[in-house]
């Protein structure tokens, strides 16, 4: 059997009293998009964190193609992309030079940055706007370009953690749909935390409901939502699993504070 992109066994991690993950046992299929679900605070960026090497993981357990996360953070890191929900693109480089900063800091080869930066560009979608300074770009394209930032390294795996909060429904599937292109030209995995349920459902091939620091329910879209009946959505599965919704109205205020971070830093 081919192994899985990332297995976690019995992961728990507590910020002081706060147990933020609480016994998750997941994995993760080679070449999948797999959409990690929940409400605010239900754990997913804690679980994302120690995946990404960048929280321990004891006294569980991760492996990442097979690496084991806490012995070996380095290969870890080498075979995963990450792109985190803060802003990471500097508004007064031009796309081309905050992609090539990342493939410096990634340590690609001298040799090969210029092209690899190049193909990055191209396939989020970037090309004619690569040297226009990202101060000029629009939501979608600066979420665009953080994806390209992840990309330039090629790694196996491609971590985000709400790729579309803040974005406008265009910005939203245009993102989605360089995701969805970049898996099928690479082969990718992509590992995805949202509470946007529409675009787990559309998008993504298995789903993962967290909620308190555990996984309530695991499967694809459409078997969760025949699994409990007709015409159900899985904000209806999550309700019939935690007995809460998952799409919360605090998402509208995560995104205006998303988009004033956006705006603080590139304006
Ligand atoms: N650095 C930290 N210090 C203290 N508590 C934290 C820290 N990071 C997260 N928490 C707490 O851990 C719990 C899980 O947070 P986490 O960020 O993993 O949730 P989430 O599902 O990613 O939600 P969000 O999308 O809002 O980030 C929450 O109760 C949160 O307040």
């Amino acid at each position: 059997m081919t192994e899985p992109a990332v297995r976690c066994t019995e992961l728990s991690h507590s910020f002081g009293a706060t147990r933020a993950v609480d016994g998750v046992d997941l994995e993760i299929h080679a070449g999948e998009v797999f959409g990690l679900l929940g409400p605010n605070g239900a754990g997913k960026t804690t679980t994302l964190r120690m995946i990404t090497t960048l929280l321990p993981t004891s006294p569980g357990h991760i492996t990442v193609f097979g690496v084991d996360v806490a012995r070996r953070r380095m290969a870890v890191r080498r075979l995963i992309g990450y792109v985190p929900q803060q802003l990471s693109a500097d508004g007064a480089l031009t796309g081309r030079e905050n992609v090539a900063l990342f493939a410096r800091l990634f340590d690609v080869p001298r040799a090969r940055r210029a092209p690899q930066v190049g193909s990055a560009l191209e396939l989020v979608g970037l090309t004619d706007d690569a040297d226009r300074t990202a101060k000029t770009y629009s939501g979608g394209m600066i979420r665009r370009l953080e994806l390209a930032q992840a990309l330039v390294s090629s790694p196996r795996l491609l971590i985000l953690d709400e790729p579309t909060i803040g974005l406008d429904p265009v910005a939203r599937s245009s993102v989605w749909e360089r995701i969805s292109e970049i898996r099928a030209a690479t082969g990718m995995t992509v590992l995805v935390t949202t509470h946007y349920m529409d675009e787990a459902e559309q998008y993504c091939d298995r789903v993962a409901l967290m909620h308190t620091g555990r996984i309530r329910a695991l499967g694809t879209p459409a078997d969760l939502e025949a699994g409990l009946g007709p015409e159900s959505t899985l904000d209806d599965v999550f309700r019939a699993v935690t007995g809460n919704r998952l799409q919360s109205e605090e998402g509208g205020i995560r995104s205006v504070r998303a988009t004033r971070r956006t705006a603080r830093r590139l304006g």
